[in-house]
């Protein structure tokens, strides 16, 4: 399932974020290629913008979107219209899959390099029995926990140092078995960013695989220049 149904506030104004382009292509056809370029996904929900779900079609059938130039093929699309949380969207996404699919991978449409290596050590971990799986990189900066200023702008004093050496950032795609996040979906009230740790929330085992440095989320316009350097160096390297 990729969520795309958010603003991009962070990245100023425009378009809705999943449909910016990346080197001329929607961010989400970049994300959708991504996944669908495991062989093990079978199907595609896409979680379009609350009224951008006719859009969203459209681009996915103006699209290349399998590996190899295919426009059909195992994998299957679903357009479904996105809430006003990422949380919500994910759960519009949950309700409207179908039966037969044990495994859910939930990707957003803001990381749309993700390397197809992680997306099957994700897939891989759900299979060897994780209830929940997500890739996680160490951190390269210390990390300062602080007590929020007392006026607006003002400085922040700094009350501990976590020992980074235990502390990981987590990407997407993170995987589920169906069961586990759907309950956690219903059961879990608080207002979370990703869909594990609302798992963690039901006392389930959430375990990590390697992220990939190029998994990042476009978040802030530098994630674009980036996001746009790193395909040039793919299609360098790679022929496409
Ligand atoms: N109501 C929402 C909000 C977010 N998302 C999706 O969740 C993913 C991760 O969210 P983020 O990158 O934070 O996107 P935005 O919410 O769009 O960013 P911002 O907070 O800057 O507005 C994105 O693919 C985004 O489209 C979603 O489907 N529905
Ligand atoms: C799911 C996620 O991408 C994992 O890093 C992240 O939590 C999304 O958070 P955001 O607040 O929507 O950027």
């Amino acid at each position: 399932m990729i969520p795309a149904a958010g603003r991009g506030v962070r990245l100023g104004p425009g378009a809705p974020k999943a449909l910016r382009a990346l080197n001329g292509t929607p961010m989400l056809i970049h994300a959708v290629r991504a996944m669908a370029a495991s062989r093990s996904v079978s199907l595609v929900v896409v979680v379009a913008p609350p009224d951008g779900a006719a859009e969203v079609k459209t681009l996915l059938d103006a699209h290349t979107l399998l590996p190899g130039g295919a426009t059909a093929g195992s994998t299957d699309f679903l357009v479904v219209p996105g809430g006003d949380t990422r949380q919500e969207s994910v759960r519009f996404g949950l309700d409207a899959l179908p039966p037969g699919f044990d495994i859910v991978l939930v990707h957003d449409a803001a990381r749309p390099l993700v390397p197809v290596d992680t997306v099957d050590a994700v897939i891989e971990a759900v299979r060897d029995g994780a209830p929940a799986v997500v890739p996680a990189l160490p951190l390269a900066d210390t990390v300062k926990q602080v007590e929020p200023a007392s006026e607006p702008g003002g400085p922040e004093a700094v009350v501990a140092t976590p020992d980074r050496s235990r502390l990981r950032a987590v990407q997407t795609p993170q995987g589920f078995d169906r069961a586990a996040l759907v309950r956690a979906h219903e059961t879990v009230t608080d207002d979370v960013t990703d869909d594990a740790s609302m798992v963690e929330q039901l006392g389930l085992r959430v375990v990590t695989v390697p992220g990939h440095e190029e998994a990042f989320k476009v978040t802030r316009p530098l994630d674009l220049v980036l996001a746009e350097a790193v395909l040039a160096r793919r299609r360098l390297n790679d022929g496409f």
